[in-house]
């Protein structure tokens, strides 16, 4: 018998290559194991959102890719988007502004979890989690910055994904404020036991995260 697929896979990039118009952007190998955070950094437009867009089965058609992102035995690159898993977070929370914050968690919470009064307790410890607690009826218009990024966490991760993307989450928020949502970040990867990515600008991200890092862009300036 085959053993056991593990229950928190590791992320290997394995020899993951990505061209434009016949031109190499990057090429890449690396290994994200579960709970870990790896960060990814390099100049404006050395490809590092088209990497999460590829990993996460959104890249644009003008670009060619080849070698795998294996999770656990599954190459997630020749698996179709919708089964892949990837919870992604961007700069703007991307909220639905016609729904209340509790619903938009309610919108990413799989039907596995059925019953209106036990849907509504996920979402509310969800939030508890990310310091939003009685924040379910808010309209995500009045947010602040740090709100609303935790208000996307807390949407991602009760969809339950397999990995985490992030593109600089961070982007908007101010200094004190970047550390508590990255702290929170880190503590919620490592609870979960998903591998993530993190692309950022900044060294400090990186440190925080744990010192795991990527660099791209050097195949551009070659
Ligand atoms: N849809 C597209 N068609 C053609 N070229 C594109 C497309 N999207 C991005 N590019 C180009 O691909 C390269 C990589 O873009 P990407 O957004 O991945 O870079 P990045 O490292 O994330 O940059 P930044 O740090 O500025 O966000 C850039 O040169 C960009 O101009």
């Amino acid at each position: 018998m085959p053993p056991a697929a593990p229950m928190f896979p590791s992320l290997r990039l394995d020899r993951v290559s990505i061209a434009l118009g016949g031109r190499r952007l990057l090429d890449v190998d690396a290994l994200v194991p579960p709970g870990a955070v790896l960060t990814v950094m390099g100049p404006s437009g050395s490809g590092k959102s088209t990497l999460l867009a590829l990993i996460a089965g959104f890249l644009d058609p003008a670009f060619s890719a080849s070698g795998a992102a294996r999770l656990g035995d599954e190459d997630l690159l020749a698996s179709p988007p919708e089964r892949r898993g990837a919870g992604l977070i961007f700069q703007d929370p991307l909220l639905f502004p016609h729904m209340s914050v509790g619903q938009n968690l309610l919108f990413a919470l799989p039907p596995t979890v059925s019953g209106r009064a036990a849907r509504r307790a996920a979402a509310d410890a969800m939030l508890a989690r990310v310091d939003l607690a009685g924040f379910f009826d808010r309209d995500p218009a009045t947010l602040s910055g740090g709100q609303g990024q935790r208000a996307a966490l807390a949407r991602t991760l009760l969809a339950e994904p397999r990995l985490l993307l992030l593109d600089e989450p961070f982007n908007g928020l101010d200094q004190a404020l970047r550390g508590t949502v990255r702290a929170l970040v880190v503590s919620l990867v490592a609870e979960r036991r998903i591998p993530a990515i993190l692309v950022t600008h900044d060294p400090a991200d990186a440190e925080a995260a744990g010192g795991r890092v990527l660099s791209i862009g050097a195949e551009a300036a070659r």
